[in-house]
């Protein structure tokens, strides 16, 4: 069996205060994304992991997508299987990309050994791999709080939008990310903001992200300011980036700025 997990932007991610387990309180619009990793799965004599594509840093045996997968064998009699994991979306990018690889693993292991768990005994499992995990096994638009693993329903549509997203090869841990942040109570909920039309959000909707970590890579606010240059209707950091997101009303023109970094484009 095969599937593709996905990457995700945050639509505005706001840190709102640090909480007693040491992690953060936040508000965000997680949005699926269409870079996807491949990731497969067969029945094999002993459990193996292997990857192409991407260099994935870490022992293979911490893989999330092991890691997915013992977490279910310790609850269920799974048989051994064989993970091929074929990676693509950039790592340390603020796109999810392991957290998509883990979910997507449940989710498989879920529907190839018929373990009938429903959506929400397979968010909890994902919680406890990592906090943007659960997002990714209903993977559809959602406004989130708390660790950023619980989940309220939002109106919000970019059908039609265009994407460009630039990864500037710039490997940025969350955890560090996390570190720097100085955690503040909104004057207005994010999801409000996020309600008003898209054109509004250049001057209201952010991410706190951006105020500890541009000043540190000042190439990362100039990404910003080029998709904006070349037409962004609203562009931000996904994340607790590197990579940097241009929405916009049709495909830019002109790319090739761009060049020297990962570049993915498509429809929303
Ligand atoms: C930045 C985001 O991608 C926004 O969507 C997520 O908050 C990050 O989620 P993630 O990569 O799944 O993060 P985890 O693997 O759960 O945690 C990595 C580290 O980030 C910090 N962390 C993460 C999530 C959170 N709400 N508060 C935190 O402080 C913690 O130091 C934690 O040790
Ligand atoms: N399947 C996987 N894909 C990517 N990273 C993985 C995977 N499994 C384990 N990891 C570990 O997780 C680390 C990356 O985590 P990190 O949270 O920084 O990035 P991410 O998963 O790309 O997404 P994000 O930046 O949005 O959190 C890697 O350095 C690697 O050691």
């Amino acid at each position: 069996m095969v599937t593709f997990p996905n990457a995700k932007i945050n639509l505005g991610l706001l840190i709102t205060d640090k909480r007693s387990d040491g992690f953060h309180n936040l508000q965000s619009c997680f949005y699926p994304v269409d870079w996807t990793d491949a990731l497969e799965l067969i029945p094999a004599p002993t459990l193996a992991f292997n990857s192409t594509g991407l260099p994935i840093p870490g022992d293979p045996a911490q893989n999330l997508c092991v890691k997915a997968y013992e977490l279910l064998r310790a609850d269920f009699a799974l048989p051994p299987v064989r993970i091929h994991l074929q990676k693509n979306v950039p790592i340390g990018a603020g796109l999810g990309g392991g957290s998509a690889d883990a979910a997507f693993t449940l989710r498989l292991l879920n529907d190839r050994f018929s373990l009938n768990l429903s959506t929400s005994q397979l968010e909890d499992y994902a919680r406890r791999l990592g906090s943007d995990c659960a997002f990714f096994i209903q993977n559809k638009p959602v406004y989130c709080t708390e660790k950023g693993d619980v989940f309220a329903e939002i109106a919000i549509s970019l059908k039609g939008y265009y994407l460009v997203l630039i990864y500037p090869n710039l490997v940025i841990s969350t955890a560090e990310a996390y570190a720097r942040v100085r955690p503040q109570q909104p004057e207005t909920p994010l999801i409000n903001l996020l309600s008003q039309p898209i054109t509004s959000w250049r001057d209201t909707v952010s991410n706190d992200f951006e105020t500890s970590l541009f000043p540190a890579y000042p190439l990362l606010s100039a990404l910003k300011t080029q998709l904006y240059a070349l037409g962004a209707v609203y562009a931000s950091m996904s994340g607790s980036g590197s990579t940097i997101y241009g929405i916009f009303d049709a495909p830019p023109a002109d790319l090739n700025q761009f060049a020297q970094y990962r570049v993915w484009q498509g429809k929303l």
